[in-house]
């Protein structure tokens, strides 16, 4: 369990976010959203330690805490499975059975055939998979994801959501990433939260409790649109309906 109990973090002289409480149960998926700025970065942050609470609890239960990013931060000199398993090799795993670990990962997220690849070789979804699967080869029970698919095109961004949705129904991982794109937020999260303004804080919560298998695309739009309908979202959005021009 992930708690963060009034929350608020100041850099320099700015207070970035203020008053926050969040949580994220074991096996549940929240996404956070929300406009540029609004401090969803620096609450990953704050959930993964590497920034400290100016005032307020972070208290992170999870055994193994991951974090992948919009840039999948490989190392461009080490091949496909030495990236997987880089982790391991800081814990001092021997390098045959880090290596098998390392397979195994790279077959778990479609990556068979490329296991001796280095990252130039590989198309930016293959590299956003390679970066989950050394987050899975840590062992992580908690994966903090900061837009870890907004750089893919459409059918790529499709695919590692896919991934991502196994990770959470059939491994029971636990999960908090940032996303700009509200459909992915309804296509992954047990809860949706909003977080808007300067310094940021939580606006609006949104339990998605429809299963998985009944998100189609077309649900997603509606829903979609059924929650920018709330002025509190479309606002965090910079969306105004009443100001469009017809
Ligand atoms: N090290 C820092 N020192 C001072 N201010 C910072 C620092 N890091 C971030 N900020 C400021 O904190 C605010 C929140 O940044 P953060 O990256 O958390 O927002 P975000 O919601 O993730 O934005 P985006 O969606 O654009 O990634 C921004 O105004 C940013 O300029």
């Amino acid at each position: 369990m992930l708690k963060l109990q009034k929350v608020s973090l100041d850099l320099g002289p700015n207070t970035i976010v203020s008053g926050v409480d969040l949580q994220v149960a074991p096996g549940e998926s929240v996404c956070l959203v929300g406009p540029s700025g609004c401090g969803k970065t620096s609450l990953l942050r704050l959930a993964s330690g590497v920034l400290e609470a100016t005032s307020g609890q972070v208290n992170n239960h999870f055994t193994t805490t991951a974090a992948v990013f919009q840039e999948s931060r490989l190392l461009p000199w080490r091949s496909l499975l030495d990236n997987i398993a880089l982790g391991l090799k800081a814990r001092g795993v021997p390098r045959r059975d880090r290596l098998m670990q390392a397979k195994e990962l790279a077959d778990q997220v479609g990556l068979t055939n490329y296991h001796q690849h280095f990252p130039h070789e590989l198309s930016g979804g293959m590299q956003q998979r390679v970066a989950l699967a050394r987050a899975l080869a840590v062992g992580a029970d908690f994966l903090l994801l900061d837009e870890p698919f907004s750089a893919l095109d459409v059918g790529l961004r499709s695919e590692a959501q896919d991934l991502v949705e196994r990770l959470v129904v059939d491994q029971g991982i636990a999960t908090l990433m940032v996303t700009h794109d509200l459909t992915e937020a309804l296509r992954l999260a047990h809860r949706i939260i909003v977080v808007s303004g300067s310094p940021g804080t939580v606006v609006f919560e949104h339990p998605v409790t429809t299963p998985y298998r009944e998100r189609s695309h077309a649900w997603l739009y509606e829903e979609a649109g059924q929650l920018l309908r709330q002025p509190v979202v479309s606002e965090s959005f910079l969306f105004h309906p009443d100001s469009e021009v017809a």
